[in-house]
């Protein structure tokens, strides 16, 4: 391996910004699930069928083929590494939907899970769905035309979903000559552009996909300029997303009553692990119980952790349906009326104001309103006030408002309970990805969500309104502002004229 633990010279690795901890002892093994990003033509499918063959994870029949119809593809004699993808193509264009594919690749240190997913503005949906599981974005990028409106898009989703180690990958090099100013130039937009995703790890990489500079194979010979590792280096050396450390989640699927004396509610844990004698509670009533017991299949189990298919046992008779959430008592989710969210709309007519949706969240469905807040420029990188109908592809800021109450994890601690879809009722389509980044007071909820009604009144008028148990059953719809006399009059004669 190269010694590109050592970025701290000069020239082109001034540029690159090591993983966090690259020396320590234990490395992590895990497989690595990534991701890859780029836009038409920015050579995403050369680069995978690259990944895969320099790694001979391309078996000999497929490779005998490969070479027979690529013989003519390229004027450099290599075969067209984007063939080896090309069945898939052809599902694409037959419409059959494919959301992801998933590749599997592996060296003597590691084994890799690519998504690869299309390229096309259309597909963005593809790309949030391949990154909600991935643990580093590979980031593709033209040479000749550096970072483009769809690599910020592509990086802002990639950090959304909570990706926090990006490559980014300055493919065709060979056309600009190799130009080390080029790569460092794109390189240094990159490097801002994650700093505003709060991105830090990142490894900026010159290489030729196509001729397979600097992917599994060193690029030294045409780029001695260049000191840091290979594509296949970073990876290796990249981290897996820690395991969700968080508290007890299973979100209730069913709940099973084969007998009288048996009840079991089943779900797949969402986070943390469980125990027999484990104390929890039901949300949303806040009931708690003790675990029993713990069932797999017909196996009793004394431990479940994140990802397990289980029916829990209670130690005592508690009112638990579908769409409510076991969780450990030490460590509970948020549950509020209002939370902070950050979407990308993915259909055409994008998300409304004002409009109501259902909201997905696990096994969880719920109606929500959603009122867009603000919206990601993705020229500057900047959040603009935006309290208008998000348009699709849009990123944006929004205020969920819930009629009843509801439970999540922030997406930073849990992938699972702080992710979520939206529904249009109307259609049944999926509208938007999300991700929870935080609750909202109920008063301060208030006061920014714009659907709400404002009731400007006199003091002793508003705390009279307030008392009243009409007001008090629809707290949630209306804000009552406490004005002077004078004021009030004023804004009464403002809606008269
Ligand atoms: N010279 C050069 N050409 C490349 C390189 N990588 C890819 N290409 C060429 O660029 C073109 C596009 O590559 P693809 O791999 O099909 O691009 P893609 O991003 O997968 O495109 P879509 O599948 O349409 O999204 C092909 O003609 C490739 O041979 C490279 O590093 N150098």
């Amino acid at each position: 391996m190269t010694s590109y633990n050592d970025h701290s010279g000069s020239g082109a690795s001034a540029t690159i910004l090591p993983f966090a901890e690259p020396q320590r002892a234990a490395r992590d093994t895990r497989p690595l699930r990534l991701i890859t990003c780029g836009s038409v033509d920015d050579g995403k499918s050369t680069l995978i069928g690259r990944l895969l063959w320099d790694t001979k994870a391309v078996k000999e029949d497929q490779a005998a083929t490969l070479k027979r119809d690529s013989g003519a593809q390229n004027d450099l004699g290599l075969p067209d590494f984007a063939l080896l993808l090309d069945g898939l193509q052809a599902e694409r264009e037959q419409g059959i939907t494919i959301d992801v594919a998933y590749r599997y690749f592996s060296t003597d240190r590691r084994s890799f899970i690519v998504a690869d997913t299309p390229g096309h503005e259309q597909y963005t949906r593809n790309m949030a769905t391949g990154a909600s599981t991935a643990d580093l974005a590979v980031l593709l990028t033209d040479a000749r035309t550096g970072i483009l409106e769809q690599t910020r898009r592509h990086a802002t989703i990639a950090a959304l979903m909570g990706i926090r180690q990006f490559v980014l990958a300055v493919n065709k090099i060979d056309l600009v000559g190799y130009d080390k100013a080029i790569f460092e130039k794109i390189a240094h937009d990159f490097k801002e552009l994650a700093a505003t995703l709060g991105v830090r790890q990142i490894t900026a990489i010159p290489m030729s996909a196509l001729k397979g500079e600097n992917v599994v194979l060193s690029g030294h010979s045409a780029m001695p300029w260049y000191e840091g590792p290979t594509l296949i280096e970073t990876l290796e050396l990249a981290t897996t997303r820690s395991a969700q450390t968080g508290g007890f989640r299973l979100p209730v699927q069913r709940v099973s009553r084969p007998g009288e004396s048996f009840r079991g509610y089943q779900g797949t844990v969402a986070g943390g692990a469980v125990r027999p004698g484990d104390s929890v509670v039901v949300l949303p009533s806040g009931m708690v119980a003790n675990v029993k017991q713990i069932v797999t299949f017909d196996l009793v189990r004394n431990a479940a952790v994140a990802g397990d298919a289980i029916t829990l046992v209670l130690d005592r008779q508690v009112d638990v349906s579908r769409g409510d959430m076991i969780v450990s008592i030490d460590a509970q989710p948020l549950t509020g009326h209002h939370f902070d969210a950050q979407i990308v709309a993915l259909q055409a007519g994008g998300i409304e104001p004002g409009k109501r949706y259902w909201l997905k969240s696990g096994s969880r469905r719920q109606r929500v309103s959603v009122a867009p807040l603000s919206q990601l420029e993705l020229s500057s990188g900047k959040w603009k006030t935006h309290e208008d109908t998000l348009a699709m592809n849009a990123i944006g800021k929004v205020l969920l408002s819930f009629d009843e109450t509801a439970i999540f994890d922030i997406y930073e601690q849990n992938r699972s309970t702080g992710a979520f879809i939206l529904i249009d009722p109307d259609t049944l389509n999926t509208v938007a990805g999300g991700m929870i980044t935080a609750k909202r007071s109920q008063a301060d909820a208030a006061h920014r969500d714009g659907q709400r009604v404002v009731l400007s009144l006199p003091a002793d008028l508003a705390d009279q309104l307030m008392s009243t148990e009409i007001f008090a059953a629809r707290r949630d719809e209306a804000d009552v502002r406490r004005v002077s006399a004078a004021r009030a009059a004023d804004l009464m004669k403002d809606l008269e004229a």
